[in-house]
């Protein structure tokens, strides 16, 4: 099963709520960039992580029960009272990790689905957009993908009607940045206090069949400034990629990778060479809106 690695091309980000999570309006893009998940049956639970990309480091992955595959495997076992089952599962990884781009949760959606398969579960899809919620706020939308709003936490998902051919260049970093720590960082620089809602104006233009660069002063991310003040260097990263060509450079999620928007694949690849000349080479191109690791219903 495949899950697809997500970017926001827009994230708004509210003050935070009582139980500490913050109301979000975000737009996801489902990216070509994935996480290859393999499931078997097994006595006890296992996950393995296998990196064959050069821009992954997959030393702090979790290899027991914290990590979200196994979350995932056994929230879809006890859910039909299935707590004797349990599964071998292999993680085959190009999405970077802390990455913010949503590489656990994609694993985790994989999983589902997988499992739901092997085991002929037949779950519903309502069902396993709930279980995905349940184990984090992006991993609903690992499930729908393509491209989507996001509301609540994250974790409520519709999709959007996007008629565009976006392609990025993802600069990846070495090291990567908490999710936790970005929005504590949020905090202390007093955001959310603002209109972060999404514009009408920016679903309309991607009714309108479009190459992403038109949509371009609607993209946005809040989460950006306190990532920079984390890690300055990314700022400059965002810079040097307009200076390389870049219609818009854009931090994706709660970063640290960063996304430059092409006008088309051959633009693309033409900003990912002279980012290499100027030192940066863990680069990629991608294209987006793709399809998630499970076409299912959702309102
Ligand atoms: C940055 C984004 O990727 C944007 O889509 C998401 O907001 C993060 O989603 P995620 O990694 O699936 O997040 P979760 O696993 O649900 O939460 C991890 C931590 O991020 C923070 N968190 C997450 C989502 C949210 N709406 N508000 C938060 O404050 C909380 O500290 C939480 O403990
Ligand atoms: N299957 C997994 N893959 C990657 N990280 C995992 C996994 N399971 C648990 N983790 C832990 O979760 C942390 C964050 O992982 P992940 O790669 O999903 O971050 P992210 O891409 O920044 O997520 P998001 O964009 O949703 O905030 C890792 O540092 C790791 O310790």
């Amino acid at each position: 099963m495949r899950a697809p690695a997500k970017i926001n091309v827009y994230l708004g980000v509210g003050k935070p709520r009582p139980d500490g999570f913050h109301p979000l309006e975000t737009v996801y893009q489902a990216v070509s960039l994935y996480d290859d998940v393999t499931v078997t049956s097994a006595d006890e639970w296992s996950v393995t992580t296998v990196v064959d990309v050069p821009h992954v480091d997959g030393s702090s992955v979790p290899d027991d029960e914290t990590n979200i595959a196994i979350r995932a495997g056994k929230a879809l076992a006890a859910h039909h009272r299935l707590d004797d089952r349990a599964a071998a599962i292999e993680v085959r990884k190009s999405i970077p990790v802390a990455g913010g781009m949503a590489g656990g949760s994609a694993d985790a959606a994989a999983t589902l689905v997988a499992l739901d398969r092997l085991w002929n579960l037949d779950t519903s899809d309502d069902e396993l957009l709930a279980l995905a919620a349940g184990l984090g706020s992006d991993v609903p939308f690992a499930l729908v993908g393509g491209t989507a709003t996001g509301t609540g936490r994250g974790e409520v998902v519709t999709r959007v009607e996007d008629n565009g051919a976006w392609w990025w260049v993802v600069v990846f970093d070495d090291e990567g940045l908490s999710t936790p720590s970005v929005y504590g960082a949020y905090d202390l620089l007093e955001g959310g206090g603002h209109d972060y809602r999404i514009r009408p104006q920016m679903l309309e233009a991607m009714r309108t069949p479009h190459r992403g660069v038109e949509i371009m002063v609607h993209l946005y991310n809040d989460l950006e400034d306190a990532a920079f003040s984390l890690r300055p260097e990314l700022q400059t990263v965002a810079e040097v990629a307009l200076e390389c060509g870049a219609v818009y450079s854009l931090m994706s999620g709660s970063g640290p990778t960063i996304l430059a928007l092409a006008d088309g694949a051959d633009d693309a690849r033409a900003i990912a060479g002279r980012l290499a000349e100027r030192g940066y080479e863990r680069t990629t191109v991608v294209h987006g809106p793709v399809a998630g690791a499970h076409v299912v219903a959702y309102s």
